[in-house]
Parts: C-alpha cells; sequence; structure tokens
C-alpha cells in the first residue's frame, strides 16, 4: 500500500513550507501535499500532483508557483480505511504535462495580464497568438526544433535591407512587411532573414517575395512587442510545430505604455558623490518589470522650480565609461549642476530612467553599435534592425514627476523632442538648460548625427 497527501484535502496554512505535515518540493521518497488527510491509491501507483499556480499565488505561497510531482511513500498499516472509500482512485498518472497542466482561469485575463504575459513568452523565445492574425514564433529566441513556416514578418526597414522594399508601396519605415521564400523557412533562416548581424555570414538570401498583409495592425503591434522585449523584431508566421501560443491582443499594448500604475515604492537619504543632501526615491508600476529612480538635491519647495535633467539608461556610458557617446559626462555633470543649485538654496531633480539604447534595450543597442562599427550612424543602425531610433516613452518621467508633486520644471537638455513631449503630458516647462559637454574622437559622429539628423540644439 502506498499513500499520498492529498491537495484536495488541503487546509489553512502555507503550502510546502517546511515542517511537519506540510509537503517537500523533492523527488525520491518524498511526498507531496499539504497537511490534511491521506488516501490510498493502489499498490504501486504512481501518482502526480498538480498544483494550481493561480490558487497558491491567491494564498501568498512562499513556493514558486508551478506543478509539482509527487512521489509515492509506504503508508502506515491500517490508516485511511475510511478515506479510501470517499476517493476514488486516480488511475495511472501520466507526463510529461505541461508546466499549466490542470490550471483553469475562471475569467479572461485582463489586457496588462495579456501583455506581461506575451512580452514574457517572447523572451523565452515562445510563440504569440494574435487575435485577428496568426501565430507568431519569435526568430531570435525560439528554442522549439523542427519549426517551419512558409511565411515571415519583418519590419519595413529590414525588407528595404533585403531589397523587398520596392515590392511593397507603404514607405512608412516601421510597417510590417510578409515575406514568403521559395523554401520554407526554418529557424536558422528565419534568424538570418531577422539579423543584419548574419548578412556577411549568410549573404544569399532568397528569393523571396513581399506579400500582402491583411492583419496590419495586428502585424505592427507584434513588432512593438518585441522591441518592448528587447528582442529582434521578426517572426516565423503559423509555424509548425510552434508550441503553445500566449494569447495577445494589439490592444493590449496600451496597457504596457500607460504608466497610470506607477507609485512611488520606496525612499531613503542617499549622500552621493556630487551632494550628501539627496534623497533617492524609487518607482514600481504592476505593469512593468523596469524600477526607475528619481534622485531629490536639495530642499523640496513649491515657490522654485526645480532643475530636472531626464536621464535615459546607458549601460555602457553611465557605467563603464564608454566615449562613444555623452551619457556619462552628461549625467555627471547634471548631477553637479543640480547639487550647485541646491546650494543656492534651489532644489532639483535626476529622473533616471530605465529605457536602455532609448527604449530598444541593451542587447539591440549594442547590435546597433556593430553595425555602426561597419559604417551606419546611430539613426541608421536602429532602423537597419528594424526598430525605431526613438521608443522612450516621457509618459512615464511625466508620471515620476507628478507623483513627486512637480508640475513645473527647468529642463536640463539639447533635445527639444524631450520638452514638447513632456509638454504634452502636462509638465510646464519654464527653461530650456542647455546640456552640452565636450566631444571627443569617439563620440564626435553620433553627436554631429544628433544634430544634424535628430534635431538636437547642438553646437
Ligand atoms: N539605440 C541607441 N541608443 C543610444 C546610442 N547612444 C546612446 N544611446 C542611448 O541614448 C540614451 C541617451 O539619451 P539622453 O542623453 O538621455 O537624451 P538625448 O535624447 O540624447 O537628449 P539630451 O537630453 O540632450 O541628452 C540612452 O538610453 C543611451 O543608451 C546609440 O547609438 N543607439
Ligand atoms: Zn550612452
Amino acid at each position: 500500500m502506498r499513500c499520498l497527501r492529498s491537495q484536495g484535502f488541503a487546509e489553512s496554512g502555507q503550502p510546502y513550507s517546511a515542517g511537519s505535515g506540510n509537503a517537500e518540493q523533492v523527488a525520491g521518497r518524498a511526498w507531496v501535499g499539504r497537511s490534511g488527510a491521506s488516501f490510498h491509491p493502489g499498490a504501486g501507483t504512481q501518482l502526480f500532483v498538480v498544483v494550481v499556480s493561480q490558487l497558491l499565488a491567491a494564498e501568498g505561497s512562499r513556493a514558486a508557483a508551478r506543478s509539482y510531482v509527487g512521489q509515492p511513500r509506504p503508508c502506515p498499516s491500517g490508516v485511511g480505511a475510511s478515506l479510501r472509500r470517499r476517493n476514488a482512485p486516480l488511475g495511472t498518472a501520466k507526463r510529461p504535462h505541461p508546466a499549466d497542466y490542470g490550471v483553469f482561469a475562471l475569467t479572461g485575463p485582463s489586457p496588462q495580464r495579456r501583455a506581461a504575459q506575451a512580452v514574457d513568452a517572447l523572451r523565452h523565445g515562445w510563440p504569440i497568438a494574435l487575435d485577428g492574425g496568426p501565430v507568431l514564433l519569435p526568430a531570435e529566441t525560439a528554442i522549439v526544433n523542427g519549426a517551419t513556416s512558409q511565411l515571415a514578418l519583418i519590419s519595413s526597414a529590414r525588407a528595404a535591407t533585403l531589397k523587398l522594399a520596392n515590392q511593397r508601396e507603404a514607405a512608412e519605415p516601421h510597417a510590417p512587411v510578409l515575406v514568403r521564400a521559395a523554401e520554407p523557412f526554418d529557424l536558422a533562416a528565419a534568424r538570418a532573414l531577422a539579423d543584419p548581424a548574419l548578412d556577411l555570414a549568410t549573404p544569399l538570401k532568397g528569393p523571396f517575395r513581399a506579400e500582402n498583409l491583411d492583419w496590419a495592425e495586428a502585424a505592427q503591434a507584434a513588432l512593438a512587442l518585441a522591441r518592448i522585449a528587447g528582442i529582434l523584431p521578426a517572426f516565423m508566421v503559423d509555424p509548425d510545430n510552434a508550441g503553445e501560443a500566449q494569447p495577445f491582443a494589439p490592444g493590449d499594448l496600451s496597457a504596457l505604455s500607460d504608466p497610470i500604475h506607477l507609485t512611488i515604492a520606496s525612499r531613503a537619504h542617499l549622500p552621493v558623490d556630487a551632494s550628501d543632501q539627496a534623497e533617492i526615491v524609487a518607482f514600481r508600476s504592476i505593469d512593468d518589470t523596469r524600477e526607475h529612480v528619481a534622485l531629490i538635491i536639495g530642499e523640496q519647495r513649491s515657490d522654485r522650480a526645480p532643475i530636472v535633467r531626464l536621464h535615459s539608461e546607458c549601460l555602457t556610458g553611465d557605467v563603464l565609461g564608454s566615449l562613444k557617446c555623452d551619457c556619462g559626462p552628461q549625467l555627471d555633470a547634471a548631477l553637479h549642476a543640480i547639487a550647485h543649485e541646491a546650494q543656492a538654496g534651489g532644489w532639483g531633480v535626476l529622473l533616471y530612467l530605465r529605457q536602455e539604447g532609448r527604449g530598444i534595450g541593451l542587447v539591440n543597442k549594442l547590435r546597433a553599435y556593430r553595425l555602426q562599427d561597419d559604417g551606419f550612424d546611430t539613426i541608421d543602425a536602429n532602423q537597419r534592425l528594424g526598430l525605431p531610433d526613438e521608443a522612450r516613452d516621457f509618459p512615464t518621467a511625466a508620471r515620476m514627476l507628478d507623483l513627486l508633486g512637480v508640475s513645473e520644471i527647468r529642463l536640463m537638455t539639447n533635445n527639444p523632442a524631450k520638452v514638447s513631449a513632456l509638454e504634452q503630458t502636462g509638465v510646464k516647462v519654464i527653461e530650456r538648460l542647455a546640456h552640452q559637454l565636450p566631444d571627443n574622437p569617439h563620440n564626435a559622429r553620433y553627436l554631429a548625427t544628433k544634430r544634424d539628423r535628430a534635431g538636437h540644439l547642438l553646437t
């Protein structure tokens, strides 16, 4: 006779916590379940206990929300006879089951949830199922073996590189393009199509044909979702053997860009090199894993507008001292300028926004750097990847200022687009303060491109 503790007889308390009467999440001779009565299937029967993740989450379980598999253990003789009568035999267990086997949502997921799960799916290499469109498998991250598809979805800019743009009328640089190849795409072919870094290694692609796309809005949303996930914007379309797809509707995207759920999560005194009178404030949103911070220097007062600097994350410049951009010196100079203002009786705020690479993410920024090594400028490199050259969301910055009680600012920037983006969200920019620093041989072209092609006010 074998026995298992039954999930069905769960009582109150933390599932999977240590201690007698609670379950163990181990293989071997372990048993699985929570404190409660036992039941007794037939001798030698293997049982697999599936835990409903949502139930665990709702109960605040400390365990990871996933399925657990139970192994039988010897049962003391004589116990469980009455329970045996109450419990039908569970039969022979089958495996493997997917991690979410046995989990059923009682109501449909919210747009926020679908959007977050879709981003997560793309990062994991899982497909998404577009509402009003096909299943899309992300070319960069997919891990399934043997997926093939007749069609691939790429950006218009990437299509232009592949000499496909003249086959379609739309000149919109970020409009998606549906591509058919002579042979079906496998993953390697889809990746070669997606990644400009592979253009030299696999120069002979195609022949391809651009096809009519009658689910353009959904396709556009999928490319934007890939950008948010920080992966290459390219998909295999309706592939065979793609695996279980995550539902996603184009309208869910707005849930990712609306900063309404951003709140102040924590604040503390943080002496920094520029000033020992600084306070750091951390912001977090349930809709987004990125945690932004503000550094307030000086005494906040309502009769004097603060100097504000919006600094977008640049790991290479801020942390490693990269000479390719002006971010590191700008960050340092902004903190010192705000500290100087505080010494003169004013105050200021530096917003550190986790929007690396102007919103395309670190890996895609480094892909752009690689293209810059080949001679492309900062704007063309982004576009060649099929990504916008500006993808930051300034409403997040406006919401941070609002949460700090700041409505009028003196903004340190050379970028007029930052001024207008903030003003569109209701922040009054009463003054723009130039924030230009000396160039160096490595960033001179970058700064000239910002001036000549992006309209930055640089001399
Ligand atoms: N995609 C991409 N991002 C870059 C490149 N160089 C720097 N960045 C990113 O650009 C952002 C820096 O922008 P900021 O200095 O905050 O703003 P700005 O638009 O240049 O305007 P200013 O306020 O005048 O400095 C950071 O997120 C960097 O990671 C590049 O070549 N490609
Ligand atoms: Zn930088």
